[in-house]
């Protein structure tokens, strides 16, 4: 396992007393993302807390007498780079759920999917805030109607009433024919507003009347519309402090904070970011030619070490990138561009990590807030330009993909479901 050079391993527990189980299990628990197999007695069988556990971490498990036919499968389907445990959360579209916080956080989709009520999902810059709210959709009754994401902050300023609710002919300049507003679009389904925040006040108050009462006006009509949608919102910035300055609505904001669902940051994330990593790599891997098959002990260091400012969408786009420029089978951390990726957690005591994580997320959120302005950035940090470079490479603040995550592709980028269920993606 130090070599790198397992592709799949095996945990015989056939004839294994308590203390080697434990000692499996402490195995499977440190490399998480290999692919286990494993063999029990008929009678063994989850007999036990911690034979369960090994259970539940194994891609599949057998037991005596082996089915052959079944394991070669298992087998090809791995060598095929396909790691079924890397899905195992059976939230579908959410990968890698292994570290207790994102249980916990599945375990409130889970439970917060069927209820018809709206959902706040807080969380960082891609932390997976949209995949969590096309997983409430995809849970939820509404699965087999639209799910429509809009990015508020995307939808021009003058526009934002009518691309939301519709306006009627002539109901402005230019208006030439009557159309039918996103949420109308997704009558029955799911409308999922992300960067909420950014809604101005006026679409507040449409957005607070189709809450309460369940009807929009359309821009240039006084007939009220009556329409079922669920509302899901998210937002990276404090909507808290946006109500306190008054830029969000109180009544508004207590409206979509029924339930709340965090998406923890990747960092706080253990074990979820190579099963991730490996994901994003046979993914790839499934789509164009690529010779990468796995991670070097030093890039899976590299990996679990790095702090990821840009989350899941970061590690997305370094993997996509490594996978191209690997020259063998494994890609290192150098691939990965995390060769100077030093673990978060080395050489600081809890106060200094609380500093270093403090400043990181300071200059983190100004950057948002400032949509990646480095001049503006600088000025409301009371710091100079230089400084603020300084800061992001001190904090390994990808500001490149960073820009990229936050450029908006449109303001309406889903625009419906297929038959089966399946979202329809435009623009991404
Ligand atoms: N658990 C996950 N499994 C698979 N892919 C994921 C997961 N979480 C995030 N991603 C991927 O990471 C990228 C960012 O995710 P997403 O857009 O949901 O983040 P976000 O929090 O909504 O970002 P933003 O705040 O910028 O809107 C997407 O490509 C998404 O498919």
């Amino acid at each position: 396992m130090r070599r790198d050079d397992i592709v799949v391993a095996m945990a015989d527990l056939r004839h294994s007393d308590a203390d080697a189980v434990s000692a499996m299990g402490r195995l499977m628990d440190n490399h998480p993302w290999l692919p286990w197999l494993a063999v029990v007695l008929q009678q063994t069988a989850a007999s036990t807390p911690e034979v369960e556990r090994i259970l539940r971490a194994s891609a599949d498990f057998f037991t005596e007498p082996v089915d052959v036919k079944r394991l070669i499968e298992t087998l090809t389907r791995i060598g095929n780079g396909w790691l079924q445990v890397a899905e195992n959360t059976d939230i579908p579209g959410i990968v890698g759920a292994i570290s207790p916080i994102m249980r916990a956080t599945m375990a409130s989709l889970r439970k917060y999917a069927p209820v018809e009520l709206p959902v706040l999902i807080t969380g960082e810059t891609g932390s997976g805030k949209e995949v969590a709210a096309r997983a409430l959709h995809g849970l939820s009754a509404r699965c087999e109607r639209p799910f429509i994401a809009i990015n508020c902050g995307a939808l021009p300023l003058n526009l934002v009433q009518s691309e939301l609710f519709g306006h009627e002919r002539g109901a402005f300049t230019g208006a030439n024919a009557r159309r039918v507003g996103h949420f109308e679009a997704a009558a029955g389904g799911t409308v999922f507003l992300d960067e909420v925040g950014d809604l101005p006040l006026d679409a507040q108050t449409s957005l607070l009347r189709l809450l309460q009462e369940g009807t929009l006006e359309r821009v240039g009509s006084s007939q009220s519309i009556k329409l079922d949608v669920r509302v899901l919102a998210a937002t990276h910035v404090d909507l808290e402090k946006a109500v306190a300055q008054g830029r969000f609505r109180e009544d508004l904001y207590y409206r979509l904070n029924v339930l709340r669902l965090h998406m923890p940051a990747l960092r706080e994330r253990e074990g979820d970011v190579e099963l991730l990593a490996q994901h994003f790599l046979d993914a790839f891997r499934l789509r164009h030619h690529s010779r990468a098959r796995a991670f070097s002990n030093s890039a899976r260091q590299a990996l679990r070490g790095f702090a990821w400012p840009g989350n899941v969408r970061e590690l997305l786009n370094r993997v996509q990138r490594a996978a191209v420029v690997a020259e063998g089978t494994l890609i290192s951390a150098v691939d990965l561009d995390l060769q100077s990726a030093q673990p978060i957690t080395a050489n600081h005591s809890s106060l200094d990590l609380t500093r270093v994580s403090a400043e990181r997320e300071a200059i983190l959120k100004c950057l948002h807030e400032c949509h990646f302005n480095i001049s503006e950035c600088a000025r409301r940090l009371n710091v100079s330009r230089v400084t603020v470079y300084r800061l992001c490479k001190k904090h390994k603040v990808a500001l490149d993909e960073l820009r990229d995550g936050d450029r908006p592709s449109a303001g309406r980028r889903i625009v419906g479901a297929n038959g089966d269920g399946s979202a329809v993606a435009q623009g991404m």
